[in-house]
C-alpha cells in the first residue's frame, strides 16, 4: 500500500463509524492542488542538476494550507499527497483555523552543501511564489530543512511579494520567528507521551524510551522525557541506534552530535544497535521520529513496547497498525502526537500578522493547553466508541473539516 493509499485507509475507517456520505468522502479525500516543479540548479562544482520539487494543496475549507517542506531523496509526488492530506486533519485536530498542505524536493539533504541548499530553495520559492502565501498556503520546516532554510526562504519570497513574513513558520527567532518552534514538535511528543502514560496507568519516573530518530523532533522529545525523569535506553540517528539499559545521558548525546556535524556516529558509552533493533526493544514507550513506514507486518510482531508514539508521521504500516491493535499495544497517532510543531507555527503566523512576540513560557504554556484540549478530546472519544486511537482523532478532524465544508455550502 502506497503512502497516500495508508491515509485514505485511515480516512475511511474514521469516516465508517461516522457514516459518513461517498460524496463528503470525494470531496474531503481528494487534494486540491498538486504543483510539480523543475529546479534547475548550479552545483558548487558548475554542475548543473534538474531537481524536482512538490507543493500539495489538499485542503483549505478550515483555513489557509499549513505544512512543512521535506528535502529528502524519497521524496516523491505520493509521498507528499500522503503528507498534506494528514496535515488536513492534524490541524482540524488540535483546532487550529489552517487546512493541509506539503512540499518536498527529491535531494539528499545530507549530500549538498548549505550554499547548494540555499540555492535549492531559492528556485523553488521562484516557481512557487505566486500559489503561497500568509492567506493561501503557509510552509514550515520538516524533515531536511529548518530555520536557515526557511530564512532563505522568506526572502526570496518578499523580493517578489513584499516584506510579508507570514509566508513561512518556523523562521529563525531573530528573525520574525518565534521561540519554542523549533523544539515545539519533540516537546509536544514529550508532553503527550506523559499524558498516554498516565492514561495507562504507567509511572512516569524510570518509564523506559526508546527514540528513533535524532534530529530536530527525536532530540527535543528525548530531552523532554529526560527531564521528567522517564530512562532513555537507546536512540538513533542514520549512523545506527545507541543503547545504554542503564538509561543515556541525554546532553550528552545532544553535545555529541553537535560536536559530529549531527550524527552519532562513535557515540561512546552505549552499546551499537541497528535501527531494526532498536524498535524491537523491551521498552515501555517507542518513539519513531525519522522516516515513515518503519513498522510493517515484517516487524509489528517484534515489537515490546507497550505504547508507541508517532512522532515521525505515519511510521505505522495500515496492516502492522491491526496488528498492534490486535496485541493491545496503544499507539497514539501522528496527527496528535507531532501537532506541537503546527500549533506553534500557527502562534508563529498570528504574531507575524500582528507584529508581536510571545515568550518562551506563555509559548510553552499555550502549546501545553491545546495539546491536552486536544488529547483529552481523542482519548475520551477512543473509549466511548471502543475504536483506536487514531480512529478517534481522524473522527475528531474529520468531522471539524466536513462542518467548515457544510458551513461554506460546499455540501448539503
Ligand atoms: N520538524 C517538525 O516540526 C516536524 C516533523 N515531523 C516529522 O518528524 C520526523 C522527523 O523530522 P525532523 O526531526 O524535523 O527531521 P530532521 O531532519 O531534523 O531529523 C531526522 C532524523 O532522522 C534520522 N534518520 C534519517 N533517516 C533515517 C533512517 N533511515 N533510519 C533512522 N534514522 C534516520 C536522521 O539522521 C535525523 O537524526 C519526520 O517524519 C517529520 O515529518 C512531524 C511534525 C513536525
Ligand atoms: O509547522 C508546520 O506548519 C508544519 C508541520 C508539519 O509539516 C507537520 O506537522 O508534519
Amino acid at each position: 500500500m502506497k503512502a497516500f493509499e495508508a491515509v485514505q485507509h485511515y480516512f475511511n475507517s474514521a469516516a465508517d463509524v461516522l457514516g459518513l456520505s461517498d460524496e463528503l468522502r470525494t470531496l474531503l479525500a481528494t487534494p486540491e492542488r498538486e504543483i510539480t516543479v523543475q529546479l534547475p540548479v548550479e552545483m558548487d562544482d558548475g554542475r548543473l542538476v534538474s531537481l524536482i520539487g512538490y507543493r500539495v494543496q489538499h485542503n483549505r475549507v478550515r483555513g489557509p494550507m499549513k505544512g512543512g517542506l521535506r528535502y529528502h531523496h524519497e521524496v516523491d509526488l505520493d509521498e507528499v499527497r500522503s503528507l498534506a492530506s494528514l496535515m488536513t486533519w492534524k490541524t482540524a485536530v488540535v483546532n487550529i483555523p489552517f487546512g493541509g498542505a506539503k512540499g518536498g524536493v527529491t535531494v539528499d539533504s545530507r549530500a549538498i552543501s548549505s550554499r547548494e541548499k540555499e540555492r535549492i530553495t531559492r528556485k523553488f520559492v521562484d516557481e512557487i511564489h505566486e500559489l503561497i502565501g500568509p492567506d493561501k498556503d503557509i510552509p514550515a520546516p520538516d524533515m531536511g530543512t529548518d530555520h536557515e532554510v526557511m530564512a532563505w526562504f522568506v526572502n526570496q519570497y518578499n523580493k517578489y511579494e513584499g516584506f510579508n513574513p507570514a509566508v513561512v513558520t518556523g523562521k529563525p527567532v531573530e528573525a520574525y520567528g518565534i521561540p519554542g518552534r523549533e523544539e515545539a514538535t519533540g516537546r509536544g511528543v514529550g508532553i503527550l507521551t506523559i499524558k498516554s502514560l498516565g492514561r495507562l496507568g504507567y509511572k512516569v519516573p524510570g518509564a523506559t524510551i526508546a527514540v528513533q530518530g535524532f534530529g530536530n523532533v527525536g532530540s527535543h522529545a528525548a530531552k523532554f522525557l529526560s527531564e521528567a525523569e522517564c530512562k532513555v535506553v537507546a536512540v538513533s540517528d542514520l549512523s545506527g541506534g545507541y543503547y545504554n539499559p542503564e538509561g543515556l545521558d541525554i546532553m550528552q548525546v545532544v553535545r555529541y552530535s553537535r560536536e559530529h556535524g549531527n550524527s552519532l556516529a562513535g557515540f561512546p558509552g552505549a552499546k551499537a544497535i541497528t535501527n531494526d533493533d532498536l524498535l524491537e526493544l523491551d521498552v515501555v514507550v517507542l518513539i519513531p521520529a525519522a522516516l515513515g513506514g518503519v513498522i510493517t507486518t515484517e516487524n509489528a510482531d517484534r515489537i515490546r513496547a507497550k505504547l508507541i508514539v508517532e512522532a515521525a508521521n505515519m511510521p505505522v504500516r495500515p496492516d502492522a497498525d491491526d496488528l498492534l491493535a490486535a496485541r493491545d499495544i496503544t499507539i497514539l497517532p501522528d496527527v496528535l502526537a507531532n501537532a506541537g510543531g503546527v500549533t506553534v507555527s500557527y502562534f508563529e503566523w498570528a504574531q507575524n500578522r500582528q507584529f508581536y512576540q510571545w515568550n518562551l513560557n506563555r509559548v510553552r504554556g499555550e502549546l501545553d493547553h491545546m495539546l491536552s484540549t486536544a488529547f483529552e478530546q481523542v482519548w475520551d472519544l477512543a473509549v466511548e466508541h471502543k475504536v483506536t486511537l487514531r480512529t478517534a482523532a481522524y473522527m475528531v478532524g474529520i468531522q471539524r473539516v466536513a462542518l467548515a465544508a457544510k458551513l461554506a455550502g460546499l455540501t448539503s
